[in-house]
């Protein structure tokens, strides 16, 4: 299997173009379904995920086209409503496709997606609010059955702000009778895109962005083009990398009020951060201070830069405080770092990281996406080599990550 072999030690240093967000292009993707024939989304960014969601559209009876950054969809055929359990457990946003396709066809088959590495990542919440607007499910050992002779629109109270079953509710109401309200709603910045996206589709959608979502049911949607918004985790999982490394980077083409609560956890800590327009530069200090850092939903700060943070902090001047509150098992990269020479100790969802001068290269795995990532900055850091097994991981969510560090000016290559 294939692993990443660091160099620690080299300065990040220049500019850096962000892709098209994993998180917004999954859901959208997914929505073209929604719509008979053809799309055209771009900036695309080419993951692993992305292909799975390909794999996934054209088993369904979609015609897809790749070209660079690109993805032309024709959702005309589309003649099935069933997801294979195998492509289910490649690819959790596999479940995305449930409200697009009982909104289109009435129906719906695909199994539970189950837990992974990260948490438990129940359901319940999307189920509930489908069954709301009228979708019956009856569930077997190996598949679960989503049947609406017709869907109406109602008023869903989310337990939590589900970022999931706030886009899938979203994508079912749109053809729902009448006005669907989501309460508690996600406001991440991909289901503001998401809604845009709907919206374009031919869908009457308001209030993404705010804890309420105002859904009016159309009766028909057309195929059209849209651009995906840029990935904040990859802007701060890069910028993390000038920091810890002490270079300069500057993330261009993003959205800088997405990444707020980063920015300003790393400016807690001393390091300098600079906006101009659609860029950030963020410069390394010789020396940063620990900080408490609790993960929360949007606008908080992001569960996905919890690990790389952890990475950051774990070389920080004094002690630091980490509390994940949105997964129930997303702290696995602690342990890998302390084999690097780190010191965090960990009791149920809380990290209490004490920083020490220097992390020194070893052999690591990446237990998920973000955890392979936090590694890679580990190693970019660390005295000696670094070897990160697992990268499959990190192929889900970030695309040629080692090409992009090479330009930047790491010491990382791919051993296959
Ligand atoms: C493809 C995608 O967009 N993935 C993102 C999405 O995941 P995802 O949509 O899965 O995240 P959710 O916001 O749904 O999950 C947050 C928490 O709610 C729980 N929960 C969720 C749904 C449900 O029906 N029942 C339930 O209990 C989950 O187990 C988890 O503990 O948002 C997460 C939180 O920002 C991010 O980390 C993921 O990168
Ligand atoms: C947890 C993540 O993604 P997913 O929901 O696709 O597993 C992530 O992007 O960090």
């Amino acid at each position: 299997m294939a692993r990443f072999v660091i160099e620690g030690g080299k300065p990040l240093e220049g500019e850096i173009d962000i892709n098209g967000a994993k998180n917004a292009v999954l859901p959208i993707l997914a929505g073209t379904v929604l719509a008979e024939g053809q799309s055209v989304i771009s900036r695309v960014p080419n993951l692993r995920d992305v292909r799975v969601m390909k794999e996934v559209l054209t088993l369904l009876g979609s015609k897809v086209e790749d070209k660079p950054g690109k993805m032309i969809i024709d959702t005309k055929d589309v003649d099935s409503c069933e997801i294979p359990q195998e492509l289910m457990q490649k690819m959790r946003a596999s479940v995305f496709l449930m409200g697009p396709l009982v909104a289109r066809f009435g129906q719906v088959e695909i199994s539970q997606p189950g837990g992974c590495s990260i948490g438990s990542r129940p359901i319940d919440l999307h189920l509930k609010g489908l069954e709301a607007l009228g979708v019956e499910f009856t569930e077997d050992e190996n598949s679960l059955k989503g049947k609406a002779d017709e869907l109406k629109g109602a008023e869903i109270h989310l337990d939590f702000p589900s970022v999931g079953a706030t886009e899938n509710i979203m994508m079912a109401a749109t053809k729902a009778k009448g006005l669907t309200k989501i309460y508690n709603a996600a406001r991440e910045p991909e289901i503001v895109d998401l809604q845009n996206f709907l919206n374009k589709l031919g869908a009457n959608i308001k209030g993404a962005g705010t804890d309420v979502i105002k859904i009016k049911g159309v009766e028909k949607l057309h195929a059209i083009d849209y651009r995906v918004i840029p990935d904040r985790i990859e802007a701060g999982t890069f910028l993390i990398g000038a920091a810890i490394t002490g270079g300069q980077v500057i993330a261009k083409d993003l959205i800088p009020v997405h990444i707020e609560s980063i920015l300003a956890k790393l400016s807690e800590t001393g390091v300098k951060v600079e906006t101009i327009d659609d860029k950030v530069r963020v410069t390394g200090v010789e020396d940063w201070q620990g900080v408490q850092l609790k993960t929360l939903p949007y606008p908080g700060f992001p569960t996905d830069m919890q690990p790389q943070f952890m990475t950051f902090l774990s070389i920080a001047e004094g002690r630091s405080v980490i509390t994940e509150t949105i997964f129930d098992n997303r702290l696995q990269h602690a342990k890998e770092l302390n084999k690097m020479g780190a010191n965090i100790e960990v009791n149920n969802s809380s990290a209490i990281v004490n920083g020490v001068a220097k992390l020194s290269g070893t052999r690591v795995e990446a237990s998920d996406l973000r955890a392979g990532a936090a590694l890679i900055l580990a190693g970019l850091s660390a005295e000696g080599k670094t070897k990160v097994d697992n990268i499959y991981h990190i192929d889900r969510g970030y695309e040629n990550i080692e090409d992009k560090l090479t330009k930047l000016g790491a010491n990382i290559i791919r051993v296959k």
